[in-house]
């Protein structure tokens, strides 16, 4: 399979099947190796090497020592870095998407669009990094003045999930390596080689040595975790991925009180009001819930119907969905591929069986796609939904819609709300004053309105509740890899 996707590389040194510690591309410490699969059809991509805590310390010690001289670079230095990382993204988009079609699933067209949008991040920290300034602060004493300004914490590690597998490394590096910060990645054990290859081309735009590190990992991703957690010169750790994982990464940060950005789990609500454009809704519900194949943080996964609308939504949604074509990410017009790993199937699998159990009627799909080797499951509608369901607390994270019925703003604000965490969510309505009502009431960190996709690199990406902490990408997301010093000047002579 490797040299099915080697021979379409025009870059062939872009793919990559090693470690990347100091500059150099390494084995693992123990010589052991892991699979690396394409989702579609189940083949074996390539191998890359299980690395484990010894490979991380050396990968740390390597970005510690980096970070004496990296910290010392100006930002117009580090902004031209970014910028030249950029465009070189942006060249090799061909290349980038093949590599990401074929390990995490998604279709070419959408790897395509996560490589101009892994590219954005980089431009605009790039801008960021010049525009990191202190302050002049009135001081309530007139023989002393006061002044901050902000410095990179350290060495920041970067661990990113498999269904961004770029976007989310370059949301997190982008800043910190514009902050001043010298970084190691972690990429998610199933999506490893476009990382691999996006470290490929920031050598090539100039980064000193040891200003990156790369450890793949699968089977020791706990032992990966706990070493970059505990190692008192990572002073900085952002994570993406499942709300259960970045509980267990704050407790082991908590050791050193690490600074931790966590961008965990969502379970979207997507309103649709009966003022509302049901055109206009139906098409951005079709992002919102099928970009990715509904494997994204912020994908609808509540939709809430106004009892008006209710029946019509449904009708247009089914034929809607009807027109989605499904298959490897690499055929033509697919729009919807596979999901990246087995027990992602299971777990759409049992939602839409309890769903089914409960009451709720499944009016399109239900079952797993039959004639594929790969992770496939049918596009899936289900009308009255209640909230006894698994899939009220639970994101299904797969192409599995259910409908709820609501009567009144208040019973939807109330039902959107009652849940432990709060990340994206979706207003469709023609009325002003109840778009902002409602965006004001939901306790989320993003609102789309009659939109279905949240994402823009200039925009503040992040939660509440048990959906994490801080923000990533906008103005704020450089200074989760700052810290403010102040300065007290004695000016009493
Ligand atoms: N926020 C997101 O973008 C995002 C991404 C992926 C998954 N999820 C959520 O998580 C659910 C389950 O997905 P999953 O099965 O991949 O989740 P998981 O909890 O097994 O793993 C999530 C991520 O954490 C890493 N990880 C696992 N154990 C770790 C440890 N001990 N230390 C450090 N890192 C560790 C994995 O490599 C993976 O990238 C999904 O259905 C979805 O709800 C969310
Ligand atoms: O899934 C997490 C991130 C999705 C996005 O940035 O659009």
């Amino acid at each position: 399979m490797a040299s099915n996707i080697l021979t379409r590389l025009t870059r062939k040194d872009l793919f990559r099947n090693q470690g990347y510690i100091d500059g150099a591309w390494v084995d693992a410490a123990s010589g052991k190796r892991f699979d690396v699969y394409d989702p579609a059809t189940l083949d074996n991509i390539t191998t890359v090497p299980e690395m484990d805590a010894e490979d991380t310390v050396k990968a740390i010690e390597s970005a510690s020592a980096a970070f004496k001289t990296y910290k010392q670079t100006t930002a117009r230095q580090r902004a031209r870095w970014l910028r030249k990382w950029s465009d070189l993204c942006l060249e090799h988009t061909a290349d980038l998407a093949l590599v990401l079609c074929h390990e995490n699933g998604k279709t070419l067209a959408e790897a395509n669009g996560e490589v101009a949008y892994a590219a954005s991040f980089l431009e605009w920290f790039a801008g960021e990094a010049e525009r990191t300034y202190g302050e002049v602060v009135p001081s309530s004493n007139s023989k002393q003045r006061i002044l901050t300004f902000k410095q990179p914490l350290g060495v920041a590690a970067c661990m990113a999930p498999w269904n961004f597998p770029i976007a989310m490394i370059t949301r997190k590096c982008g800043a910190a390596l514009a902050a001043g910060c010298t970084t190691v990645w972690k990429p998610a054990g199933e999506t490893p080689l476009s990382c691999l290859a996006l470290a490929v081309l920031a050598q090539e735009a100039g980064f000193p040595k040891g200003c990156i590190n790369i450890v793949t990992t699968l089977d020791l991703v706990a032992q990966v975790g706990k070493a970059l957690c505990s190692h008192k010169a990572v002073r900085k750790l952002s994570f993406t991925g499942s709300t259960r994982v970045g509980k267990l990464l704050a407790n082991q940060c908590s050791a050193n009180l690490t600074k931790l950005s966590l961008e965990l789990g969502g379970n979207s609500p997507f309103i649709v009001f009966d003022d509302a454009n049901l055109d206009k809704a139906i098409e951005a519900f079709t992002m919102a819930k099928f970009r990715n194949s509904g494997q994204t943080c912020v994908t609808a996964n509540r939709v809430f119907v106004q009892s008006r609308v209710y029946d019509q939504f449904a009708q247009a949604l089914v034929k809607k969905v009807k027109t989605l074509k499904v298959g490897a990410g690499t055929e033509p017009d697919v729009f919807i591929g596979p999901l990246t790993h087995e027990r992602a199937v299971a777990k759409a699998m049992s939602h839409v069986e309890d769903a089914k159990a409960q009451g709720g009627q499944v009016i399109l799909g239900g079952a797993p796609l039959t004639g594929y080797n790969g992770y496939f499951i049918q596009p899936t509608v289900i009308r009255d939904m209640s909230t006894k369901m698994l899939m009220t607390r639970e994101e299904t994270f797969a192409p599995v819609v259910g409908l709820y019925r609501f009567e009144t703003v208040d019973e939807v604000i109330s039902l959107a709300n009652d849940c432990d965490v709060g990340l994206g969510s979706f207003i469709c309505t023609e009325s002003t004053s109840r778009m902002w009502r409602v965006a004001e009431a939901l306790d989320v960190g993003m609102v789309g309105v009659n939109v279905g996709v949240l994402s823009a690199c200039e925009s503040p990406f992040g939660g509440v509740k048990e959906s994490g902490y801080g923000r990533e990408g906008g103005r704020h997301g450089i200074d989760e890899y700052l810290i403010v010093k102040s300065m007290l000047i004695n000016v009493s002579d």
